[in-house]
């Protein structure tokens, strides 16, 4: 199962940083940063109409390489300066082709704040997040115990983030809202086999109470999804592969941001 070999590679790989730099080294980095200055992404959500995240994402282990050219500094200004709300940064080296270089340079140079989008399985990532310039990180339910859930969202809150809780099913919904998430997304995309149910979003979307943001994740394509999506209620949609693969993203997200 194609979950469990992107764990496993990301726990290889978070042991040999852990080699190259202690936890404490980072908590030291982290400790002497100078405060944010973006702007709060669960306030932007709470918002009336829909906000549009963006991804920056060069390949993902279904479709293998979305975009040959990957001017991933240009692709992040080009979404800034479309008034994306935030902007969501692969940091996966194996399967997506993501880097933590990504997610550093983009936060400096942008505005809005940035999503690491990861497997975050540890601690350490949490850190590593903010000392890259995350505002947010990604807890997947399908891969995280109860108590993982809980105590990493509070420790990304205790470093100025917010924590996005993914779920696919109705059971990983209910663990969301039960381990306290503040935002809940809500995949379209199995993770498990990658295969992509747009109405996945639109079923579970009753099961979150309206005093908690929620995001449609993955497979939207269309003008007329973004706009089901609205009228169900969604707070915010993250869109990649669509925007990535566009040669008129600004136009596109100036068309989503309207409905
Ligand atoms: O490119 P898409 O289909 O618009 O999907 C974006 C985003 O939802 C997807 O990249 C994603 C959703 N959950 C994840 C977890 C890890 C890595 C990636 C993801």
């Amino acid at each position: 199962m194609i979950l469990d070999d992107l764990v496993a590679a990301t726990r290889i790989r978070l042991a040999r940083r852990q080699q190259h730099q202690s936890l404490t080294e980072l908590k030291r980095i982290v400790a002497h940063q100078p405060p944010t200055t973006k702007s709060d992404f669960l306030t932007t959500l709470k918002q009336p109409g829909l906000q549009v995240i963006a991804e920056v994402k060069k390949a993902s282990p279904s479709k293998g390489t979305i975009v040959a050219d990957f001017p991933y500094m240009a692709i992040a200004q080009a979404y800034e300066q479309a008034g994306v709300d935030a902007i969501s940064v692969l940091t996966e080296p194996d399967y997506f082709n993501g880097h933590l270089r990504y997610l550093k340079t983009i936060s400096q140079q942008v505005s809005v704040p940035t999503l690491r989008k990861d497997f975050t399985i540890d601690p350490y990532m949490i850190y590593e997040a903010k000392a890259n310039g995350a505002s947010i990180i990604l807890l997947i339910v399908a891969i995280l115990t109860d108590q993982q859930l809980r105590t990493f969202r509070q420790l990304a809150e205790d470093l100025g983030m917010q924590a996005i809780v993914e779920a696919y099913t109705a059971e990983e919904v209910t663990r969301a809202l039960q381990s306290g998430a503040k935002i809940i997304g809500i995949n379209n995309r199995n993770l498990k086999n990658f295969q992509v149910d747009f109405t996945n979003s639109l079923k579970l979307r009753a099961m979150v109470p309206d005093s908690i943001p929620v995001i449609a994740e993955s497979g939207i394509q269309t003008q007329q999804d973004v706009e089901k999506l609205a009228a169900a209620g969604f707070n915010a949609v993250l869109i990649g592969e669509t925007l990535m693969r566009s040669k008129h993203k600004r136009e596109l997200i100036t068309a989503f941001r309207g409905i």
